[in-house]
């Protein structure tokens, strides 16, 4: 096999057109194995196979710096630079990550995860090689779905304007997870479906300048040449407006045009768009036909495509509950920042098409503009991924809660979230959402309280308002205390275990292996955590000489800290606190179970912390 003769990227350089086809191939082939076993983003990958061998070709990523956008495409890379025998632990506790991650290698020039920075970090790193008089590349890859996020509109607009030699890759396959949306989206189309646009415009430069008259009215004016290219080329690029040279569309599966192209673009010495058309999924039936389901997947059956069935979830719970009070009441609208079926919101696009809004990749947008809705009237309720809705912040705090306007928060993906890792685990909301002055924030236990929870924040509250879950089902708690603001669901007199959300379940298990060792655990269970009101705290924990938090966040700001403090300036503070959270750092990718295990919020590592407050004199 060819592939198993590439150790470096040196070697792709090496290969003739015929092999890099050869290479192509394999990697198809490779790629369906690896991701069948393992699970990971099988379909964005297989469409990128050619681009990334082009790339490979003709640049040298341990010198010149290739920026993903989100980095979910990122494996063909990782395969071709020294990592293909750690495939078998991709997205695994210590294994190879999904996303780029310089510490892994030095072919990964940046940390990627979240959608749209790939052309501000680039920029960023080209403006650094010129100040610091460096000679290399710097090239940026990103997808159409990300290229409709408002960063990367930043970041071509500065670099359109900054002369920077760089080339912005736009890999185009007219899909984000699901079909891509918005404007933008639609004049890439109209781009798409001119194939002959680049060519045709490089023969009319070729002519003007072979002809005296053409290099005369070439060479006149800026005016002139504009109006030239306007009466020849209707429907110049946006990309040309802001100062890209932009080349293509180009066939993003054919391996030897795009490094031709390539070539050309690191000759430019300019900033370069470079238009990519590529297919999702591409060469394998079922993600071509399927390409949302393969985006990201579990291991499959490679002869069926098939995997295992959707298992009830907090985000299908969440779906299901809002499509029926969207029945009962026509205010009520749902938006998604590009994430329809991960949010359980399906089935809501289906039945309710005029009243479901996907914005695109756009989280700050969805807040902005839920916000307007709500001013005006409407119910809007969007559901958005914990790690995602940082990019929100400051539309919480500017537009929503100034106003205190009654936008609904769905907040999938809270707390540990698993393979993804770093980039995407929702361990900061519990402190950005608690300091939001106003908003309220429900967190449920079991599909039971979600289900009461949402109803709630939508009939019932007039401000901003957030229901946090986690990614996956519920555990063995399934009942429904919401109505509690602590709910008792164990009594005991050495040690209060105090949490919220499914954490339950690790709590309620650590205080049966406590009794196993003699001691008496009460476990208490906050319906809601922010606003904390005092008095509930001090009926709650009045006579606790030990308290022990449970948590899936961050330390600093955690419910916690919080209610330590409280503690103290009701003068009750706990004569042992023990704060059980994934303290202030990131955490890696693993599966949920053994991050709770790595971070001591398994039962048994709460078992054996509260055991050691006991025992501690
Ligand atoms: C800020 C942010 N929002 C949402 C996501 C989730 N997400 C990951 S990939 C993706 C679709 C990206 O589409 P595109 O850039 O076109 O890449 P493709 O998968 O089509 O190759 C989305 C919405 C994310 N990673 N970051
Ligand atoms: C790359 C990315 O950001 C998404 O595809 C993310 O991996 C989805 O995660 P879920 O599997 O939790 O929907
Ligand atoms: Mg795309």
């Amino acid at each position: 096999m060819l592939l198993e003769q590439i150790h470096d990227p040196s070697d792709v350089r090496k290969l003739n057109d015929e092999q890099a086809r050869l290479l192509c191939r394999e990697l198809r082939t490779f790629l369906l194995e690896q991701v069948s076993r393992t699970g990971g983003h099988l379909a964005s990958n297989l469409g990128v196979v050619e681009l990334t061998v082009a790339i490979h070709r003709v640049f040298d990523t341990s010198q010149d710096r290739l920026v993903f956008d989100v980095g979910h495409q990122c494996y063909v890379h990782k395969a071709l630079t020294g990592r293909r025998e750690l495939f078998g632990t991709l997205r695994q506790l210590d294994g190879l990550s999904g996303f780029p991650k310089p510490w892994e290698s030095p072919h990964d020039a940046f940390i990627a995860g979240h959608a749209s920075n790939s052309v501000s970090v680039a920029l960023g790193m080209a403006r650094a090689r010129t100040l610091l008089h460096q000679h290399y590349q710097v090239l940026a890859l990103i997808g159409d779905g990300a290229l409709g996020g408002g960063l990367s509109f930043e970041g071509l607009n500065d670099a359109g304007a900054s002369h920077e030699p760089m080339i912005v890759i736009l890999n185009d396959n007219g899909m984000s997870i699901d079909p891509n949306v918005g404007g933008m989206s639609r004049h890439l189309s109209r781009l798409r479906s001119k194939p002959g646009y680049y060519a045709f415009k490089k023969r009319y430069r070729q002519v003007l300048e072979s002809s005296q008259t053409g290099q005369r009215l070439y060479s006149v004016s800026h005016d002139v040449k504009t109006a030239l290219k306007k009466s020849l080329l209707p429907g110049s690029t946006l990309f040309e407006n802001m100062g890209f040279t932009y080349m293509g569309p180009v066939d993003g599966h054919d391996v030897v045009q795009l490094t031709r192209m390539l070539r050309e673009a690191k000759d430019l010495h300019c900033p370069v768009l470079l238009h990519v058309h590529t297919v999702k999924g591409q060469g394998y039936g079922p993600a071509e036909a399927d390409p949302g389901r393969f985006h990201g997947i579990g291991p499959f059956d490679v002869r069926t495509g098939s995997g295992k069935p959707a298992a009830p979830s907090f985000s299908s719970v969440f779906g299901e509950t809002l499509t029926r009070l969207a029945g009962e009441d026509r205010r009520i609208c749902a938006l998604t920042a590009a994430m329809v079926d991960g949010t359980g919101l399906t089935k809501f696009s289906k039945t309710y098409p005029s009243r479901f809004f996907d914005v695109g990749i756009a989280e700050g947008h969805a807040v902005a503009t839920a916000a307007g809705m709500a001013k005006q009237g409407l119910v809007p309720v969007l559901a958005v991924y914990s790690s995602f809705l940082q990019r929100g912040y400051d539309m919480l705090l500017h537009d929503v809660a100034l106003s205190g306007l009654h936008v609904v928060l769905g907040v999938d993906r809270a707390g540990l979230v698993g393979a993804d890792g770093e980039t995407h685990h929702g361990c900061f909301d519990v402190m950005y959402l608690s300091q939001v002055p106003g908003m309220k924030v429900f967190c449920p236990a079991s599909f039971a309280e979600l289900r009461t929870m949402l109803r709630r924040a939508v009939q019932e509250e007039t401000g901003p308002v957030a229901v946090r879950y986690p990614r996956g089902g519920e555990g063995a708690y399934q009942e429904d205390r919401s109505d509690e603001a602590i709910a008792c669901l164990r009594p005991g007199t050495d040690i209060t275990l105090l949490t919220y959300g499914t954490l339950i379940n690790e709590a309620l298990s650590a205080a049966d292996l406590l009794a196993q060792r003699g001691i008496s655990a009460q476990v208490l269970k906050l319906s809601t955590i922010a606003p904390l009101s005092p008095e509930t705290i001090r009926t709650a924990l009045t006579g606790t000489e030990r308290l022990l938090v449970l948590e899936d966040c961050v330390e600093t700001g955690c419910v916690g800290q919080r209610v330590a403090a409280m503690m103290a300036q009701l003068g009750m503070a706990p004569r042992r606190l023990v704060l059980k959270n994934t303290g202030d750092r990131f955490i890696p990718q693993g599966s949920v179970a053994e991050l709770r295990h790595l971070c001591g919020l398994d039962a048994e590592g709460v078992a054996a912390a509260a055991e050691e407050a006991v025992h501690e004199q």
